[in-house]
């Protein structure tokens, strides 16, 4: 009995033991779980600050998060754990590598700010200081993205200056009369050769939409071109009056030489005269003093020897200066030669200048300032004889569309084609000129009341059938005209203002047309 019970007593005992080791296993148990989750949580918050960062490490954090939710393959979760560490230590070399390229590449960008003209000193030292800044090193992302922002800032401040610098302006209808107004003038003068592609390049652009920059710069290069030519042309002047200058002098050199020599000469002369006048005063003399003819004899022979070398003296310096006055004749003959080659020359080029400007370039007619010089002439003639003067203005219709439609050179070349038709159907007595543009003025001299539709109808006729083809299209070109005769004690220009005035009617009375101002 009494061992039963000491046995139950040990029983308990034990039971109570059981029971202890129970609950302290349990509490182990509850504080590893406890653990686990504060670790599987600890994982899933690395897992989402990495994410993306590296596609290794985002694969094995998510299956150390999976492994780690299994309490028997705890054990197998720590070499991956393992693994995870070596590569979070090499993420983080990474990304304080990546952090000093990015920090260099901000600093270059830096630089290049500081390069950029005309940034306002107060933004100048915002940038000093942010440099300065900016050679401390990072050690988050966190702290680069402030630094971008930044940068940006500088750009937009940078860049919202510069456009309000270049701001466009607004083109307005007086820049496109000047436009205008250029194109014209370009067309009435005569560049060289070697300018007209230039030339050619602003025309169309002064025929398309201009901005404002656009016209200036035409205007600048168009001046530049002219100043060139003048340049050039005051370079030929000059060449021509130095040649001059030079001839001019080398002839005086030359006169100035052989009116020295002849000074000399006849100093020379007087003294050889005066020498022979006094062997043949010495020979009369003799006659007188001797009547010893052997010493009479002698005496004479050496005077006579005397005058004869005297003799021989002077026309060996008469020889000489003959030689000198052909050499000075051919000199200055050959320098006043030069200086007429020189002068034709000149002459040439300023007669060729003289026609250039008073030929359109494009369309080698006459050009304005001929039309006032022709019109100034057949007004004195009309003055004089009183015979019918007419004047006709012709504007090819619609032009603009042909520029628009086939180019501008298209459209230069139909001026050309219509101006040439124009010519062609004039007589001799009768005078176009390309006034400006597309408008051509005819001056008619002689021709009846009766006539002039007629003839002007042929006119307009002939440019109608010219066979236009651009781009494979046929086109019809017309013009319109207007004249007016020229009437009692009117002024030529007041003319032109109703021929011009009649064309304004026929352009409005639907174009190819011609109407008469009676
Ligand atoms: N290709 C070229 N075009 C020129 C020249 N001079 C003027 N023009 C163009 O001629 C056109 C004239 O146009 P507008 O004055 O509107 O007259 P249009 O189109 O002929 O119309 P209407 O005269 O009313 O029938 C413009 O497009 C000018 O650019 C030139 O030398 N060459």
């Amino acid at each position: 009995m009494k061992d039963s019970n000491a046995t139950v007593t040990q029983l308990a005992l034990l039971q109570q033991k059981l029971h202890s080791a129970k609950l302290a296993l349990d509490e182990v148990n509850e504080d590893r779980n406890a653990k686990l989750q504060t670790l599987l949580q600890f994982i899933g918050h690395l897992s989402l600050a990495c994410k993306g960062q590296n596609l290794e490490l985002d694969n094995k954090l998510a299956k150390l998060r999976h492994n780690l939710n299994t309490f028997d393959r705890v054990d197998e979760a720590l070499p991956e754990l393992v693994d995870v560490e070596r590569l979070l230590k090499g993420q983080y070399h990474h990304v304080m590598v990546q952090l000093e390229e990015s920090r260099a590449g901000l600093a270059q960008v830096i630089r290049q700010i500081q390069r950029v003209n005309s940034v306002p000193e107060k933004l100048k030292k915002e940038i000093n200081y942010f440099k300065q800044d900016l050679a401390k090193p990072f050690h988050t992302v966190w702290e680069y993205i402030p630094k971008v922002k930044q940068i940006i800032g500088f750009y937009d401040t940078i860049l919202q200056q510069q456009f309000n610098g270049t701001e466009k302006l607004d083109v307005l209808p007086k820049h496109r009369q000047l436009a205008h107004e250029l194109a014209q003038m370009i067309s009435e003068i005569e560049f060289r050769k070697d300018q007209r592609d230039q030339v050619l390049v602003i025309k169309e652009m002064l025929a398309s939409d201009i901005e404002i920059d656009n016209l200036l710069e035409a205007y600048q290069t168009i001046l530049s071109l002219l100043l060139d030519n003048i340049a050039r042309e005051k370079s030929a002047s000059q060449e021509f009056l130095y040649a001059l200058n030079d001839a001019l002098a080398a002839v005086r050199e030359v006169v100035s030489e052989s009116y020295n020599h002849n000074q000399r000469s006849f100093q020379l002369k007087t003294q050889l005269n005066r020498e022979i006048n006094s062997r043949v005063d010495n020979v009369g003399e003799a006659i007188i003093d001797t009547d010893d003819i052997v010493d009479l004899k002698a005496r004479l022979t050496e005077q006579l020897n005397s005058i004869r070398s005297a003799l021989a003296r002077k026309e060996t310096l008469e020889q000489r200066e003959q030689a000198l006055l052909r050499k000075s004749m051919e000199t200055m003959r050959k320098e006043l030669n030069e200086l007429s080659n020189e002068a034709n020359t000149y002459k040439e080029r300023l007669f060729e200048q003289q026609k250039l400007n008073l030929l359109d370039s494009l369309t080698q007619l006459p050009n304005r300032a001929a039309l006032e010089e022709r019109m100034e002439l057949e007004y004195r003639n009309y003055q004089r004889h009183k015979s019918p003067l007419w004047i006709a203005v012709a504007d090819i219709d619609h032009f603009k569309i042909i520029n628009d439609s086939f180019g501008h050179s298209t459209g230069d070349k139909t001026l050309q084609v219509i101006a040439m038709a124009l010519k062609n159907s004039l007589r001799d007595t009768e005078f176009v000129a390309r006034y400006g543009g597309e408008e051509f003025v005819l001056i008619l001299p002689d021709i009846d009341d009766s006539d002039i539709a007629q003839l002007l109808n042929r006119v307009r006729e002939k440019v109608k059938n010219i066979p236009f083809k651009f781009k494979n299209q046929r086109i019809t070109v017309t013009v319109s005209i207007g004249a007016a005769r020229v009437m009692g004690n009117e002024l030529i220009h007041e003319t032109f203002e109703r021929a011009d005035a009649a064309l304004y009617k026929a352009k409005h009375e639907s174009r190819d047309r011609v109407v008469i101002d009676v």
